[in-house]
């Protein structure tokens, strides 16, 4: 791979890289890249470190436009960035800082079963997931669920999956915002995103998102560990997946809207795909209406992919979900953006931070941490790849003052899909993964070598730079036994 970015980064610190406002005229703050040395020569491979050049030029940001270590590109903001916009100061919204997967987020579930007790069971279980999970591109569930419901979904989120027996109040506790955004608006969600979304509730996706049996294999907070209820060995349940068609298509709808916003509004961006809208807009105020529906709309989804789970978990082991110990730690978005206040300069400030491959990581004793984990800060799940690390974290009062409350999300891309079909090799691939005692099931072969490990960067290398930094506090890290692809 050669270099292909060789625009300015300053060193702050060992962990801190500035791309000064003075790079490009119109930009409006500096971009701030989180990363170690080693991890900025992975950055400098493609033009994510230009795109967070570009996201400076937005009308209202503040503080900076920041870039994580799993920093990547994407479509207008690279996948990785954290951006936020003082809606009194005219700050805008942009489906761009948001992604075409809105939502797209992580779960974890602890069990009181340990590798010793799932070894002997693996290939029941990966293959009992597999066949129970619908995954690949347009899956269709077997959750089923009426047009009016469709609409109940968008409003109530989890909360209708709980209601339907398929969960309980206390994993509504254990997610983000209860797994329901005020503020979602069925009525700005067009019918081609609801036949999108149609019967996808319950079903995992294609490519990245995964459901995959790990176990701890590293406590680095014991206290924190304690908190969780997590020890070292202990098997859990990492799910990753997103809104489906339904919030593609709201991506989808609103770009074509917010295209002709550059104009009516005068807005500069150095980038189309920067197309935004003033958050105080009608155009702005329908995008994060239908974008908070889509949102109710995956952490729906993750709550239905979490009952399927169970109860492969209680056919295999043959006992109930509850005698299992399969509590959900947390559930977080990682492609969202949402309103919330912070400290800006010394004042409190309405802003409208944009998450776009980063991962909300609220400190202790912040009011949207849940009680049981407001002593230790939220629970921030990273996932690696299928080979190799997943980790979970806590968030900190450092990313609160610096980024927001937000860390990274995952490893990042390293290889584009393409080139990773080209360089890797399935059988090979698969016999690696086999010697790490690793059982893999996926929709197709060509899944699996676009998301080989080798795709990534290494998730140790990421995490250590968001836990240097102080933007999230290693708690334990985990390694997978069995994994299902999309
Ligand atoms: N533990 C696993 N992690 C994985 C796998 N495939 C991808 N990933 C990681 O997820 C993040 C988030 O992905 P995104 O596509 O939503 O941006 C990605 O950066 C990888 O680090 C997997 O099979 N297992
Ligand atoms: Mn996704
Ligand atoms: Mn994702």
């Amino acid at each position: 791979m050669s270099q292909i970015w060789d625009g300015p980064l300053e060193k702050i610190d060992d962990y801190r890289w500035r791309i000064p406002r003075t790079y490009k005229a119109g930009m409006r703050v500096d971009g701030i890249i989180y990363a170690d040395e080693k991890l900025l020569k992975d950055i400098r491979h493609d033009k994510a470190a230009e795109q967070v050049a570009n996201v400076s030029f937005l009308p209202g940001i503040v503080k900076a436009s920041f870039g994580m270590p799993d920093i990547h590109w994407g479509y207008g903001f690279a996948i990785g960035g954290v951006a936020a916009m003082d809606i009194e100061k005219g700050g805008v919204v942009s489906p761009g800082g948001v992604g075409y997967d809105i939502n797209c987020g992580v779960r974890l579930v602890r069990t009181d079963l340990f590798e010793k007790d799932v070894r002997p069971h693996l290939k029941e279980l990966v293959a009992g997931l597999f066949h129970a999970v619908p995954s690949g591109v347009g899956s269709e569930g077997d959750i089923r669920v009426t047009a009016r419901e469709e609409k109940e979904i968008l409003v109530k989120g989890a909360g209708w999956a709980v209601a339907k027996g398929y969960g309980t109040e206390d994993d509504l506790e254990a997610t983000e915002e209860r797994g329901a955004m005020a503020g979602a608006d069925p009525e700005k969600v067009s019918d081609r995103a609801y036949a999108r979304g149609k019967q996808q509730s319950g079903t995992l996706g294609s490519g990245n998102h995964f459901l995959e049996v790990q176990a701890i294999d590293q406590l680095y907070d014991r206290d924190a560990a304690d908190a969780l209820g997590l020890v070292e060995g202990q098997v859990m349940v990492m799910i990753h997946s997103g809104s489906r068609g339904l919030g593609y298509q709201v991506c989808d709808d609103s770009l074509k809207t917010m295209n002709t916003c550059l104009e009516k509004y005068h807005i500069h961006v150095p980038d189309r795909q920067l197309a935004c809208a003033p958050v105080e807009s009608p155009e702005g105020k329908d995008y994060l209406a239908a974008m908070r529906a889509a949102a109710n709309y995956a952490w729906n989804n993750r709550q239905c992919l979490m009952h399927l789970a169970r109860q492969v978990f209680e056919k295999v082991f043959v006992s109930s979900w509850q005698k299992l110990g399969m509590r959900l730690v947390y559930d977080v978005a990682h492609n969202i953006a949402k309103i919330e206040t912070h400290r800006v300069k010394g004042e409190e400030r309405t802003l409208c931070v944009h998450r776009k491959g980063a991962t909300r990581a609220f400190g202790p004793g912040h009011p949207a941490v849940p009680e049981r984990y407001k002593r230790i800060g939220q629970p921030v799940i990273i996932p690696g790849d299928m080979g190799r690390n997943s980790y979970l974290l806590v968030g900190t009062q450092a990313a609160m003052d610096e980024t927001f409350g937000s860390t990274c999300h995952g490893a990042g891309r390293l290889r584009s899909r393409h080139e990773a079909k080209r360089v890797v090799d399935f059988h090979a691939l698969m016999k690696e993964l086999e010697a790490k005692g690793i059982v893999v099931m996926a929709s197709g072969h060509g899944t699996v070598v676009e998301e080989a490990p080798s795709a990534y960067k290494d998730v140790n290398d990421v995490v250590g730079v968001v836990h240097n930094a102080g933007i999230a506090r290693r708690v334990c890290r985990m390694r997978p036994l069995g994994v299902v692809k999309g």
